[in-house]
């Protein structure tokens, strides 16, 4: 066991004075079914939301940015339609959960404004996520929400998610969006306090496994089979989701949400497994960038704009004075110096006719060239890579 449990304790996830959760800028807390609806009443947990929303407002208050994936329209709208619990078919779960989303939203809009938060309803399928014009929008609808200090509670968008494009459990959907927003870390409450060597429910002797830094092979076995139930998830979709995690540089941990104040008590305790990534998520989508995205077309800069992508600013139209290539607004793009040599490559804001318009002019001049507002950048630093 020792193998797969690295003791080492250098990397920067936990070499912070607090927790991995608590030296977290940016964190994912996904909610499941189980813990947030009482199944036989079809209501949310009104009270144990409460204290999920005062942990929630304690991070938020020492600057942390947290964003909500939770489950459990399908449970709150289900006795609404007269539906059973279990057997569903597809259309009916997405009837129950057309049913549900509305009272999920209004219970977190309510009880999160009683600790002075602002929730936001996002919903989203697995297209929204891998389309990567639909994916820039949806990020920066949230980086939005999270600069005007709202709290994104994502779901799935199930009215619109046949089984093709369905996540089908909201673990991978909290993996999906941590990735999309770069965040630091991803908590996924659970019924059950971590990964255990074997289901503690079948196997007495399972040992909970409080580290894990690869997903070796022995690892995924100990997840078993998924499970059907009122949470569609098991160990096994919590193992996909980490596995999301570890490529995107996304700390996760499988922690008990069932007692009150459950993010409190994880800090608390730290009885959790932690799934720790070797980057971070900046640099994880810089060798994304760098590695796996091929260039739709071509920027060329005045030496102006190349030493403030030197300086490790932003590309701005104005520096830019000429454009090669057919591109999509959020295609990968190489950037190159007036003497034709490259420089980086970056997911550029534009499309190639847009970008042509507004190509030398400044930032201010973008409505008037264009008739409406896009970013200021035509490439943001962060979507920015040199020396590929
Ligand atoms: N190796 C394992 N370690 C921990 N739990 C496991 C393992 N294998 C299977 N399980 C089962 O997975 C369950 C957690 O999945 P699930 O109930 O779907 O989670 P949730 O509804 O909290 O998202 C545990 O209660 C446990 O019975
Ligand atoms: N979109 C569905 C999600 C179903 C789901 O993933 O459930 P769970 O395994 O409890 O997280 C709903 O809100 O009911």
């Amino acid at each position: 066991m020792a193998s797969l449990i690295d003791g080492d304790s250098s990397l920067p996830a936990t070499a912070g004075a607090g927790s991995p959760l608590a030296d977290a800028k940016r964190v994912v807390v996904k909610i499941g079914s189980a813990l947030l609806v009482d199944e036989k009443r079809g209501e949310v947990h009104r009270a144990w939301l409460e204290t999920v929303a005062a942990d929630i407002a304690a991070m938020k208050a020492r600057g942390q940015e947290v964003v909500v994936v939770t489950s459990g329209s399908i449970a709150v709208g289900r006795r609404h339609l007269g539906l059973p619990r279990g057997g569903l078919r597809l259309e009916e779960k997405q009837a129950a959960a057309a049913t549900g989303q509305g009272r999920l939203a209004h219970a977190y809009q309510e009880t999160f404004a009683g600790h002075g938060m602002t929730a936001a309803q996002v919903l989203l399928t697995i297209g929204d996520t891998e389309d990567r014009r639909r994916y820039l929008n949806a990020r920066n609808t949230m980086d939005t929400l999270l600069r005007y200090g709202a709290v994104p509670v994502v779901n799935e968008n199930d009215t619109v998610a046949t089984t093709e494009i369905r996540f089908g459990d909201n673990d991978r959907l909290a993996a999906r969006v941590g990735m999309m927003i770069g965040a630091d870390a991803l908590v996924l409450l659970s019924d059950i306090d971590g990964l255990y060597t074997a289901d503690p429910k079948t196997v007495e002797t399972a040992e909970l496994i409080p580290e894990v830094r690869e997903l070796t092979p022995e690892i995924e076995a100990m997840a078993g089979e998924a499970r059907p139930g009122v949470g569609t998830g098991g160990m096994v979709t919590k193992l996909m989701a980490a596995r999301i995690c570890m490529g995107s540089g996304t700390r996760m941990a499988i922690a008990l949400g069932k007692p009150q104040h459950p993010l409190k008590r994880l800090e608390e305790t730290g009885r959790c497994t932690w799934f720790l990534p070797k980057d971070t998520p900046r640099t994880a989508r810089k060798t994304w960038i760098a590695g796996r995205l091929r260039p739709a077309g071509t920027l060329h800069v005045d030496d102006g704009a190349a030493r403030a992508l030197r300086d490790g600013r932003s590309l701005l139209p104005a520096g830019i004075t000429a454009i090669e290539g057919t591109f999509e607004r959020g295609d990968a793009v190489l950037i190159k110096d007036y003497d034709g040599a490259v420089l980086g490559k970056g997911l550029v804001a534009y499309n190639s006719h847009d970008a042509s318009l507004i190509a030398g002019h400044k930032t201010a001049d973008i409505f008037e060239l264009l008739g409406y507002r896009g970013r200021d950048e035509m490439i943001h630093r962060d979507d920015l890579v040199l020396d590929v």
